[in-house]
């Protein structure tokens, strides 16, 4: 089993460069399937799990998609396939984005249907509510869901949450629709954003992203365009918190302070000395924390990303802080980890009550999902003695040599191959020795 095996106690000191992000660049490869006429080039593509995910459903779509040095190249030329199968919407749940980009393009879609998560349920009613709204016919049944349509139709859509993917998904889906589509109500993040300036550059007319109202003019075909993904504002917000775990000076480059103003208040707050410089950012951890409230909150209100990192570090404040988790209604199964580290951790219904500083323990703990593994991995940075953190693949879903990055700013960090105990059985025994016959 795989293993990140980190001693707490050093301050990490240096410079950590960002990769572009996760939930930016899943939605752009997505879009890439609208365009009829041309390549698409997109670039700062980090070499996660989950890019290596949406390029095979891609691939599996009849998309030519090649990836080399955090550059893609996607061709969509051909004719499309239109299913997506449950091994890959099993492995990613943003798979699902391929749902709009198809209708829109071929009027076909059939996708396994995504179940729950560790984090929730996370159904995908808003998604298909925005399909059904400009005309398409959806049908779930043995597992998949499917959506058939002649032609979508602009229309106005009112999601009764801001979520990000149904935003997603609807606004592709609208590219290429009669008409006007306008969604109401509609998520602000910068994945957002950075979506619909792909989308332009391939000749889409969308107005408004960013803000709760997106206006999109359907037009008659896309075609390939170049385009950079934003830095990675999780990533980024990881490597803040483990600067100020460890009480270290840490340059974060490439990131953009404007995506972050929500983590850095409640971190400067904290007592945590933030220092924007262009390209950005210095962060210096102070030896006292102050314990500080977080309520999760679609953006701008503080991300549901950051809220288990964010627990880590509120564990080394002095006093008692509150985290209230407002966006998925089961994103507290690290709280159980960090018991196991010691950590003084109490759940009342969405919030956890956190009384600090406490003195964290090393043990062996599990990644539940990708935010929780990466601050099981930063609680290490401080507790007493080696902790080791296992079910790494969550963790390289969405972060690129989390280990290696740590262990360049000092941190005392392996990632390692353990066998256990149980699993000695099913070792493949070592093949018997071949005798060569011309041996004398
Ligand atoms: C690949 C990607 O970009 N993932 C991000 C995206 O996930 P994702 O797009 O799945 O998140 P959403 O914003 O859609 O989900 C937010 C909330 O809305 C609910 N909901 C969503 C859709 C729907 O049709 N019905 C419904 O009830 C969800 O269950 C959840 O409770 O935004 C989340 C919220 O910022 C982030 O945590 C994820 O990292
Ligand atoms: C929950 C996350 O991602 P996903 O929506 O891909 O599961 C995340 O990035 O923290």
């Amino acid at each position: 089993m795989e293993k990140i095996i980190v001693r707490g106690g050093r301050g990490l000191n240096g410079t950590v460069r960002i990769e572009g992000a996760k939930n930016a660049v899943l939605p752009v490869i997505a879009a890439s399937i609208l365009a009829s006429e041309g390549k698409s080039n997109i670039y700062d593509v980090p070499a996660l799990a989950d890019v290596y995910t949406i390029n095979e459903v891609l691939r599996n779509l009849n998309c030519e998609v090649e990836y080399e040095n955090n550059h893609i190249t996607v061709n969509a030329e051909g004719i499309l396939k239109t299913e997506a199968p449950f091994e890959y919407v099993r492995k990613m749940r943003a798979s699902f984005l391929v749902m709009g980009p198809l209708l829109a393009r071929v009027g076909h879609a059939r996708i396994a249907l995504p179940g729950g998560c560790a984090i929730g349920s996370r159904p995908i009613d808003q998604h298909l509510k925005g399909f059904e709204a400009m005309g398409a016919e959806v049908e779930i049944g043995n597992g998949f869901i499917e959506a058939k349509v002649d032609q979508l139709i602009g229309t106005k859509i009112y999601l009764d949450f801001p979520s990000v993917g149904a935003t997603e998904n609807i606004m592709m889906a609208a590219t290429m629709a009669k008409g006007t589509t306008i969604i109401e109500n509609a998520a602000e993040e910068p994945e957002i954003v950075c979506l619909a300036n792909y989308l332009n550059a391939m000749g889409a007319k969308v107005r408004g992203a960013g803000t709760g109202t997106i206006r999109i003019e359907g037009v008659k075909k896309l075609i390939g365009a170049e385009h950079t993904i934003i830095p990675d504002r999780i990533e980024a917000g990881t490597f803040m918190i483990a600067a100020a775990i460890s009480k270290g000076d840490v340059f974060i480059e490439n990131v953009l302070p404007e995506h972050l103003r929500p983590l850095i208040a409640k971190m400067t707050e904290m007592g945590v000395i933030i220092v924007e410089e262009s390209n950005g950012l210095r962060v210096i951890g102070p030896e006292k924390l102050k314990a500080v409230d977080i309520k999760t909150m679609p953006h701008p209100g503080f991300p549901t990303d950051m809220q288990a990192q964010m627990m880590s570090l509120l564990l080394q404040a002095e006093g008692t802080a509150v985290i209230t988790e407002t966006v998925f209604e089961n994103r507290f199964m690290h709280v159980e980890e960090f018991r196991r580290m010691n950590g003084n951790i109490k759940i009342e219904g969405r919030a956890a009550i956190i009384s600090g500083p406490n003195n964290l323990q090393a043990a062996e703990v599990a990644a539940t999902d990708l935010r929780a593994g990466a601050a099981l991995v930063l609680a290490g940075l401080v507790a007493d003695g080696y902790t080791r953190v296992t079910e790494l693949k969550h963790i390289d879903r969405g972060y690129v040599d989390f280990a290696g990055k740590l262990k360049k700013l000092g941190a005392d960090i392996e990632r390692v191959f353990e066998v256990e105990e149980n699993e000695l059985e099913n070792l493949e025994a070592p093949a018997p020795l071949k005798m060569d016959p011309n041996f004398a």
